[in-house]
């Protein structure tokens, strides 16, 4: 990193033409269970020994927030950590710097304006390119105190103390991102602390990313807090929520990191077997699993394990294609559009419009890289289509650039079973989740 925190595009890495994958590996924990986690221990009663935390820039950048906001963390190893919670953080004035990662921005706006204080809040250049703005409307609808320091609806923030009555009732839109309601929810109870009434958060308009508020309601209960959930649409967090350590938590692995390995089953023969994500999963990433079988994968589900089977592709095998709203598991899509590549057709991948706000604008940087290595490509503003190339005479040598994007990096790995030489630009940008990516990765490939 440099000194503004911004990580230098630095190597490239050629990948050797792949033939087949087969074998086991252990997943990194949740990102996005495992900054909630922080969160959650940090604002309640009692210490909460957490384990098998993902160790990654998103994961740090919140670390060292909760440090700088007075909590006490002990760092028993890499992906363990103690927390002691604090309802009111100690240190009310900080300048928090929070990279690229989304989970740790959002939830800790919500939190630190709802606490109130004097922050600042910012992150990587592309980080003041993704919208907060419904968040921040919904916030102020609560007394917070939010200034926008550069351009209107984006960060980097200012919060200064909130006003002391607030409001029973917020809205919130749920089109852009679904973090911004469950920033709101995870910050609720510091509302009804305050209030000794419940607060009802209206989602106006349609929700997008469902299965990451469940994430969300089900992480809240495990610390105490029980939301009344009506549809998508209305959630009411009661009275006299408030956290209380549950003690001691695992963290699940990343489902959505478990997408690279499972497609890698797919296209390589197989079996590759995930562990640390299974049947039991409490994240919709794990629904990954069903695209698969429907492109003509196996899937065998254990407890806490997935092992995934499939043709040779490098063998002249093809997947099958398909034509699918992706709404609801938008990081695990970019890994069906790389198998795209693969599939006996054109490839359809519909309502994924929030790809264009994420660490790059990823179905413009996807239309550009799978073009370059031959596929006929076609995007509009929320979809993509991916006609494969038609022979291996079709298929071109490529540099694929990665554009900051950890999602990029990893589900190009997955082109090495083309006919033709590939190359990663920047592949260290895996460092947001998965920092041992291309290590795990070139264990399982053949
Ligand atoms: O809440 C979460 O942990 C996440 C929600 C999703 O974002 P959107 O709700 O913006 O689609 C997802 O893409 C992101 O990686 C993690
Ligand atoms: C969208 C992503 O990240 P973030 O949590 O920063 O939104 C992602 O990991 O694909």
């Amino acid at each position: 990193m440099s000194s503004s925190g911004v990580r230098e595009a630095l190597g490239r890495l050629a990948l050797p033409p792949s033939t087949e994958a087969f074998g086991q590996m252990t997943l990194p924990g949740s990102k996005s269970i495992s900054n909630r986690v922080l969160l959650l221990a940090a604002l309640a009663q009692g210490q909460t020994r957490i384990r098998g935390l993902l160790d990654s820039d998103d994961t740090r950048v919140m670390l060292a927030a909760l440090e700088t906001l007075g909590l006490t963390l002990q760092r028993v190893s890499d992906t363990e950590v103690w927390v002691t919670g604090q309802a009111v953080f100690k240190n009310r004035q900080a300048d928090l710097f929070l990279g690229n990662a989304g989970t740790a921005f959002r939830p800790l706006t919500a939190a630190l304006a709802l606490m109130g204080g004097d922050f600042r809040l910012s992150g990587v250049p592309r980080m003041h390119e993704r919208p907060i703005g419904d968040l921040v409307d919904a916030l102020q609808q609560l007394g917070a105190g939010i200034q926008y320091e550069g351009q209107t609806g984006y960060p980097p923030l200012k919060i200064s103390p909130a006003q002391t009555t607030v409001n029973p009732f917020t809205r919130v839109k749920g089109s852009v991102s679904s973090q911004f309601l469950t920033a709101l929810l995870m910050a609720a109870p510091l509302a009804t602390a305050r209030m000794g009434q419940p607060l009802v958060i209206e989602v106006e308009g349609d929700l997008i990313s469902k299965p990451y508020i469940l994430i969300t309601l089900n992480l809240m209960a495990y610390f105490g807090v029980q939301v009344k959930r009506e549809g998508w649409s209305r959630f009411t967090v009661p009275a006299d929520a408030h956290y209380v350590s549950p003690g001691d938590i695992m963290v699940e692995g990343d489902a959505s990191s478990a997408s690279y390995f499972m497609a890698l089953g797919a296209i390589g023969g197989g079996p590759v077997t995930v562990h640390g994500v299974g049947a039991d999963s409490i994240q919709g990433d794990i629904a990954f699993a069903q695209t698969l079988e429907e492109m003509g994968a196996q899937v065998n589900w254990g407890a806490h394990s997935v092992s995934v089977s499939g043709p040779c592709v490098a063998k002249g095998a093809r997947l099958r294609a398909f034509d699918k709203d992706f709404n609801l598991i938008p990081d695990a899509a970019m890994t069906a559009a790389a198998l795209a590549l693969y599939a006996d057709g054109p490839c359809r991948l519909r309502n994924i419009g929030s790809w264009r706000v994420k660490e790059t604008d990823r179905i413009h940087a996807m239309h550009t890289e799978l073009a370059k290595l031959g596929a006929q490509v076609e995007s509009g503003p929320d979809w993509l289509s991916v006609t494969p190339p038609a022979t291996p005479d079709s298929w071109r040598a490529a540099e694929i650039e990665t554009y900051d994007d950890h999602r990029m990096a990893m589900c190009f790995s997955l082109a090495a079973f083309g006919p033709v030489p590939v190359i990663i630009l920047d592949p260290g940008c895996v460092s947001k989740t998965f920092p041992d990516y291309f290590n795990i990765y070139s264990k399982l490939v053949k």
